[in-house]
Order: C-alpha cells, then sequence, then structure tokens
C-alpha cells in the first residue's frame, strides 16, 4: 500500500515497532505492522483506534521519541529515521506535541510566561524583547492574556491548561502538531472551546495536526482525514467522509455501531475540521 500523496507534509510508510517483553527482555513484540499513512499539509489526520492498537507509539515514532525497526518517516520530504541527535534538534521546532494531560507537562514551580517562554529559549532565541513579544502573541492567539501570564498554572483550570500547554507547543511556530487525546481529560462542555481554538490556529497558522483520538464524534468533526488502527495496523485509511459514511470494514463498523451518532454529518456547536 502506497498512501503517499502530493501535498502530505508528514509520510508514515511500513512502519514496524516492536518492544522487548518477557524474562530479561528477550523475546520482542511487534505493536507495528506496516503502518501507512499521510497527514496533508494544513489538515488533520484523526488517528482512531481502541486502546492499545498502537496510536501513540506511532506518535512516538514520528517525534523521535522511540526508535523504529524499520520503516520510513518523512516530513517536509525528509527522512527522519536516520537522523542525528542535532539534526533531530533542529526540526523539533517544526514538530511540536500536546498531550493529554497538561498538568504532566506544565511544571507548577513557574509562571505561564516562564512556561511558553522556555521553548524559545531552548531553541536559542537570544533576544528577551523577542522573546517577550513571541509569548505575548502567543497567548493572545490562545486566548490568554499578558496579566494571566504572571500567574501559576495552579490558577488556571483544565481547559485554560492545556491552552497553555498549546501555547507551548506553538510559540515556535512548529508546521506539525502531534494532539494525543488533547481534550480527553477535560469536562465537555469544555472540549467543544479547546477542540474550536484548535480549529481557529489551524485556519490562522496552515498546521498540520496529527490528531489521536478515541472519541469518534470529535474525530468525525476535526479531521480531514481518517486512519483506522487495530492491533498495530491501519485497517481503514481515507477521508473523513468516506470512513464515517461509508465504510464497509467491519472493525470501524464495529466502532461506529458502539457510539451512536458518530456516523452522522458533524454538528453544530464545533467548527471542527469542515471549517475549510
Ligand atoms: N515502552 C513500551 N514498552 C513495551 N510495550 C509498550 C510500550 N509502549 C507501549 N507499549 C505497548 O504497545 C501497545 C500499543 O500501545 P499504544 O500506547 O501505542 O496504544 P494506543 O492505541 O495509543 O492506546 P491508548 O489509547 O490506550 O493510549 C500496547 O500493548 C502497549 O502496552
Amino acid at each position: 500500500m502506497n498512501n503517499a500523496e502530493t501535498g502530505d507534509l508528514l509520510v508514515i510508510e511500513n512502519l514496524n515497532k516492536s518492544y522487548s517483553s518477557g524474562v530479561g527482555g528477550r523475546k520482542r513484540v511487534q505493536i507495528l505492522h506496516d503502518v501507512t499513512l499521510g497527514v496533508k499539509r494544513g489538515q488533520t489526520l484523526g488517528l482512531v483506534g481502541e486502546s492499545g492498537s498502537g496510536k501513540s507509539t506511532t506518535a512516538s515514532c514520528v517525534m523521535g521519541l522511540t526508535d523504529v525497526d524499520s520503516g520510513s518517516i518523512r516530513f517536509d520530504g525528509r527522512e527522519l529515521t536516520n537522523l542525528s541527535r542535532p539534526e533531530r534538534r533542529s526540526l523539533r521546532k517544526s514538530m511540536q506535541m500536546v498531550f493529554q494531560d497538561p498538568n504532566g507537562s506544565l511544571d507548577p514551580r513557574y509562571t505561564v510566561r516562564d512556561l511558553v517562554e522556555e521553548p524559545l529559549i531552548v531553541h536559542g532565541c537570544k533576544d528577551p524583547a523577542e522573546r517577550r513579544r513571541r509569548v505575548a502573541q502567543t497567548l493572545a492567539r490562545v486566548g490568554l492574556t499578558e496579566k494571566q501570564a504572571e500567574r501559576y498554572p495552579h490558577a488556571f483550570s483544565g481547559g485554560q491548561r492545556q491552552r497553555i500547554a498549546i501555547a507551548r507547543a506553538l510559540v515556535l511556530n512548529p508546521e506539525l502538531v502531534v494532539l494525543d487525546e488533547p481534550v480527553s481529560a477535560l469536562d465537555v462542555s469544555i472540549q467543544a472551546q479547546v477542540l474550536n481554538l484548535l480549529a481557529e490556529l489551524q485556519d490562522e497558522l496552515q498546521l498540520t495536526y496529527l490528531f489521536i483520538v478515541h472519541d469518534l464524534a470529535v474525530a468525525r468533526l476535526m479531521s480531514h482525514r481518517i486512519a483506522v488502527m487495530h492491533h498495530g495496523r491501519v485497517v481503514e485509511y481515507g477521508s473523513a467522509a468516506e470512513v464515517f459514511e461509508h465504510t464497509s470494514h467491519p472493525y470501524t463498523r464495529s466502532l461506529l455501531d458502539a457510539v451512536p451518532g458518530a456516523s452522522q454529518p458533524a454538528g453544530e456547536e464545533l467548527q471542527g475540521a469542515n471549517h475549510a
């Protein structure tokens, strides 16, 4: 299967990944089997599938957090699987990640300003005035004020904390953002606000999202393309409309049947991916 298409910013082909297990770690358990998919520039690929199907492992391979066994991951035409550490580091600016739990990524000892400024310092932005300008601009983009920048994470609600985590990811002007269940720890009423923010930011900044999501209604709403994973394999891949409205694949069908309304067209209170 070759799913690479013109305009794909991220292309994964025949990705295989195994982990050691058993006594002394001598046994290898294969987690990903020939995973192949592409994420079009400026669009969202929703990566769905039950727990343990390999979604986060795929994301870890993309972000260089774990080595791959074989296969190819290309970002803007550049092979990632054989990069040296310095090469990988320089690319990190273009690829950022937002996790499910903002508490894990926000050190409570630092103010919001420090937290959002830190990636700029790490990536060599030496001018304090430039850093201040970029922090203020990024906080405004996610709906936080300069005054709020002086507070600590504990002073914020879960939704606001996720906004801070998004600001940390965006301050370096990445092209690709890997979103690993970014709203599933939030109250339902807050989820819509954060999803709308992500959709607006995508439009404004032409961001490309690899969106790991277990909620199929959210996947339907936010994604241009969908990849369905099952036991480490991509079992279905196509436009959101194809996958949700015309699927014949038994695994996807069973996922959809378990969620009333997931195969219906997107609702109205969220603007979602069909914002284009
Ligand atoms: N570091 C690791 N060492 C060994 N096995 C691992 C490791 N990380 C993940 N796995 C295994 O790989 C499989 C896939 O896990 P992964 O987290 O990628 O699935 P997932 O689809 O993201 O699930 P979830 O939705 O629950 O996060 C699981 O069986 C998991 O136990």
